[in-house]
């Protein structure tokens, strides 16, 4: 065994991370419901059974599911039976908690979660009907590399693979025919498709096959198909749950649609979306289902909001007149609650740097005014966009906090980590196995997979790995890990401090003092986990951002946030960085609007 180090002792801190505050303010349902306007207490305590709540940005949606939460367990409804569906954790974590906070122990089993964490506790929660039982959950990273393998084979001059799974992801999510897509998105014909592609789409799903892998569009297919073959299937569920309420309906793509649709008559579904804020197009996201929901759903009952709470009229005028240039009809014109006046602004600036300076600037100005910094919210639309605004901050000594860094688990770091984790998990995982190899010195890509061969054929003789055939320390950190694999944060503590020496050396010019902390962090998501595959599969199917780990800054800092996680963010002062049209698209010379209460994500989409 190696002798752990002084230096790995930092992975023994117990020390809080940070995290949610759980003192909990608690209020009643009917003064929450008295506080709604009409529109909203119409739509939180509608008796029709399938209803959908078309909103614009900032017109109380959160709010009003949160209600219709609280109306339907104050009814008696028990809150087991009410499952809320979201498109980020976050969110579904926003809606528990505010129920939890009005309701107190009577909300006490309310489900919220993400469409795919629901369908994964579906999955694991009747294994032996579903099937998949010891199946992985692999990640995008995973996905791919099993498609660069499975491109590799075929003729040069074909589209990345990169590009072959984005493709094999929208058909599948848009329910659409493979080949079709394919011509239409790959630049190839149909021939070609079919005589170089096809093929590359089926070694991906042998491998998956034979390494029991399901991809994050697996998890939706699985219990979509069996859905629809399964009556029994349909009826489990709607005993499971008697509500059905989802969030950015907008978002919702025709797989998804495929689980709902048996369920319709089964149980009530409250949906709530805005046609104009769809953000997953990329994943086959299908805002028409909201435009013929009551075609979809006949006697469904449809409810407006339209009163924004979050902008002025000024910001909403130029937000009403860009959705009137969208050729979709879109016929909600927002209406300020607000009374003050204010108009956006927009500069133009030749220089990235000059942008940054004069943002900052503007920053600087509020806080001379005697507002604070955090009141100040700088949009970008992805995370580089924001570093020449963050050098101006470090210059000038200015604390900034960065909102949609990366996801941690997909970071290079832990996931070497984790491959160690993963092999003891599940010894068969062909691809925790190479990467966990290649993390030694000396043990390239021909002997790592030497090694895992010898390994594999070990294991399918002998159910075990074959320790004595390894190097001692690839042999020790897996024994050692797998002494405390039913402690998860224990096993990464173990694992962190027998790889440290290893990934110190690997990140030598690579930021190594600010990644290891993220096994501090990796360590505090596990506290309660007991299985290393379901800790694993949990942040795979609902990623983690860096940035949400750290816990609210105790100094008062400007917010930079990428336009993707400020959905639901408000601040007096919002600047958004390459706001003109084109730069959403690719780059442009940096422009900056600065205007006075703006909602974070809507304004310029
Ligand atoms: N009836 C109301 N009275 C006062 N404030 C309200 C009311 N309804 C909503 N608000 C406020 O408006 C803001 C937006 O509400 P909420 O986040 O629920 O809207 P949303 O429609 O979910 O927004 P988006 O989808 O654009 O993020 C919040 O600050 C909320 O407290």
């Amino acid at each position: 065994m190696q002798e752990r180090s002084k230096a790995t002792d930092k992975y023994r801190t117990t020390a809080s991370l940070g995290g949610a505050d759980k003192s909990k303010p608690v209020s009643a349902t009917v003064s929450l419901l008295n506080s709604l306007n009409e529109q909203q207490r119409v739509a939180a305590t509608t008796e029709s059974r399938q209803t959908l709540v078309r909103a614009g940005a900032g017109t109380g949606k959160t709010l009003t599911i949160v209600a219709r939460c609280a109306h339907l367990i104050e009814s008696g409804v028990q809150p087991q039976q009410i499952q809320a569906l979201t498109f980020t954790r976050k969110s579904a974590a926003e809606i528990k908690s505010r129920v939890e906070n009005l309701l107190g122990v009577q909300a006490a089993g309310l489900n919220a979660s993400t469409f795919h964490s629901w369908c994964m506790t579906l999955i694991r929660g009747n294994e032996d009907t579903w099937g998949y039982k010891g199946w992985t959950v692999i990640d995008p990273e995973d996905q791919l590399t099993i498609f660069k393998i499975a491109r590799g084979r075929c003729e040069p001059g074909l589209p990345p693979a990169a590009s072959i799974m984005n493709c094999y992801s929208f058909a599948r999510n848009a329910q659409q025919r493979f080949i079709q897509v394919a011509v239409d998105r790959l630049g190839l014909t149909r021939d070609q498709i079919e005589e170089f592609i096809v093929p590359v789409i089926r070694d991906y799903e042998e491998v998956k096959r034979l390494n029991r892998y399901i991809d994050y569009d697996d998890v939706l297919a699985i219990v979509g198909m069996q859905l629809q073959a399964s009556d029994k299937l349909a009826e489990w569920i709607g005993k499971m749950y008697s509500h059905l309420l989802i969030d950015e309906m907008q978002d919702t793509n025709p797989l998804q649609w495929q689980i709902l649709r048996p369920l319709v008559s089964r149980l009530s579904l409250y949906c709530v979306g805005d046609d104009a804020q769809s953000i997953y197009g990329f994943r086959g996201a299908d805002f028409a289902s909201i435009y013929n929901f009551q075609d979809i759903i006949p006697g469904s009952k449809i409810y407006k909001l339209t009163d924004n709470y979050r902008s002025t009229q000024g910001i909403l005028d130029i937000s009403n007149w860009l959705l009137r240039q969208s050729p979709l009809s879109y016929d909600k014109d927002l209406v300020a609650q607000r009374s003050e006046e204010s108009t956006p602004a927009l500069e133009t600036f030749g220089a990235e740097q000059t942008a940054a300076n004069r943002v900052i600037d503007l920053v600087e100005e509020t806080v001379n005014e005697g507002e604070k910094l955090k009141d100040n919210l700088i949009l970008v639309r992805a995370s580089y966009i924001a570093r020449a605004v963050e050098q101006v901050c470090l210059q000038r000594e200015i604390p900034y906090r960065f909102y949609g860094g990366y996801k941690l688990l997909e970071s290079a770091h832990i996931r070497d980590l984790l491959s160690a984790l993963r092999i003891v998990a599940n010894p068969l995982d062909q691809l925790a196995w190479l990467r966990y190899l290649m993390l030694f010195p000396k043990i390239g890509e021909v002997s790592a997979k030497r090694l895992m061969d010898e390994q594999i054929a070990h294991l399918r003789a002998h159910s075990d790995i074959d320790y004595s055939a390894l190097p001692s320390p690839v042999a020790d950190t897996l024994s050692d890990i797998r002494q405390h694999q039913n402690v998860v944060p224990e096993a990464i503590t173990v694992a962190a401090e027998h790889l440290d020496p290893v990934l110190e050396k690997n990140y030598r010019n690579q930021n190594w003092d600010r990644r290891w902390p993220d096994f501090l962090h990796l360590k505090s998501l596990a506290h309660g986990h007991t299985s290393v595959a379901g800790f694993v599969e949990q942040y795979i199917i609902d990623p983690v951002f860096s940035t949400e780990l750290t816990g609210e800054p105790s100094e008062d800092a400007v917010i930079i946030s990428t336009i993707h996680s400020s959905k639901g963010m408000e601040a007096n002062h919002v600047y958004l960085l390459h706001a003109s049209p084109a730069s959403f698209q690719r780059h442009e010379p940096l422009t900056a609007t600065r205007s006075k209460k703006i909602a974070g994500y809507s304004m310029l989409r």
